[in-house]
């Protein structure tokens, strides 16, 4: 395998950071950095699909500050390097810890057109450096906004930004990215566990922007405080399958298996958010695994939200590889696990022992999962084949 691990600027300590450097990779000891390792050690240079990545967890810490610093907000930091440490989980926590950083940086952008369009379009950025070529961004557009929303999150006044035009400049700050760094970004609009009343808002704009930028609708937030699926959630997962709009849950990522199967069954989830405790239940998971069900897999988020064992050699995506299962890897929340989407693919490949040709196999099942229209999915499908060195006779 192609490896460049090149040795880069001073970061943070990290213990998923320390740990990989013991590194099987170059079977040294090297004592190397979070950021080193996070930025700089490419296992997989290929083009490659992201599926789960939510917006509000992949700011950059200097757009923080800078919205900050206009808006004339406070914050507890005024460098990047303070107020990194602050956001970041460093050790194993719980998704209810994990998911309470949100509220260190929220205030910052939320309300805000320009701060909102600046985080869309710089996010493309960071994917396309990143080498992915096509990504499925997911984010509540209720969270960013400060009006025709109850109640108005992160204490803001009330003011004249709605989900919807949230959305609009959402569209606006990912196509204007598309644009200048030649990568495909399409979005997936929240619905949040804990907020049911907004859930039918969140199916009618996955309806208004469908084929304008959404793509499809999600259940995200916090699983452990709330298992079974509001009758709110339930209705706009109807409607949503009525309409035609794809559907994927967060489900069996700190939640029993028994979250994965209302998902599928229920809400008729057509690619599941995790789903690692699947594994609890072997009908349901074989189930899965015949219908060709689509696991959404954050590694290092996996470990920091404490969903998994932090032993990664243990990680369920080691039996799904086993079992030629189709999944994605993916970063979730970048900002908040200090991560890149490298230090996942180095992370399945020096603990879990990863290959190239898994690489390629696992990016091609997340190509024929993602939600774009069929003949979109064939070109996406086609280019990493090419980009592969698989190109297939027929062509589309
Ligand atoms: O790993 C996760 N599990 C569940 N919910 C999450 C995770 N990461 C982020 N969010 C939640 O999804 C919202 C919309 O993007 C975020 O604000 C966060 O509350």
């Amino acid at each position: 395998m192609h490896i460049i691990a090149r040795r880069a600027a001073i970061g943070f300590g990290s213990p998923v950071l320390s740990s990989l450097c013991t590194s099987r990779l170059t079977g040294s000891r090297k004592l190397c950095t979070m950021a080193e390792l996070s930025s700089e050690q490419v296992v997989f240079n290929k083009p490659k699909v992201e599926l789960h990545v939510h917006l509000d967890g992949a700011i950059r810490v200097q757009t923080i500050l800078d919205v900050a610093k206009r808006r004339a907000i406070t914050l507890p930091a005024n460098t990047k390097e303070e107020m990194t440490q602050i956001i970041i989980i460093q050790q194993p926590s719980t998704l209810t810890k994990f998911l309470g950083k949100f509220a260190e940086y929220m205030h910052v952008v939320a309300g805000d057109r320009e701060a909102i369009k600046r985080i869309a379009y710089e996010f493309v950025e960071d994917k396309a450096k990143e080498g992915v070529i096509y990504v499925e961004v997911r984010y509540s557009p209720h969270f960013l906004a400060n009006t025709k929303v109850d109640p108005i999150p992160w204490n803001q006044k009330e003011g004249d930004l709605s989900p919807d035009e949230v959305v609009h400049l959402v569209n606006e700050g990912l196509s204007e990215g598309e644009r200048a760094f030649n990568i495909k970004a399409r979005s997936i609009l929240c619905c949040m566990r804990h907020m049911p009343s907004w859930s039918m808002d969140v199916v009618e704009l996955c309806k208004k922007y469908h084929h304008k930028g959404v793509v499809a609708i999600d259940l995200a937030g916090d699983e452990s405080l709330n298992c079974e699926a509001n009758p709110e959630h339930r209705k706009a997962y109807e409607e949503a399958e009525r309409c035609g709009i794809h559907r994927t849950v967060h489900a069996g990522e700190v939640g029993p298996a028994s979250v994965v199967k209302e998902a599928v069954e229920v809400l008729k989830a057509e690619r599941v958010g995790h789903g690692y405790r699947t594994l609890e239940d072997q009908v349901l998971y074989k189930k899965l695994l015949a219908q060709n069900m689509h696991f959404e897999v954050c590694p290092v988020s996996s470990k920091l939200t404490g969903a998994c064992d932090p032993d990664f050699t243990k990680h369920p995506v080691i039996t799904f590889r086993k079992d030629k299962a189709n999944y994605s890897l993916n970063t979730d929340d970048p900002l908040i696990f200090n991560s890149t989407l490298h230090l996942d693919y180095s992370t399945a490949h020096t603990y879990m022992g990863f290959t190239e040709e898994e690489f390629k196999r696992l990016n091609i099942c997340s190509a024929e999962s993602c939600f774009l229209p069929e003949q979109e999915k064939k070109e996406l499908v086609h280019k990493l084949y090419e980009a592969y060195g698989m190109i297939k006779t027929t062509a589309f």
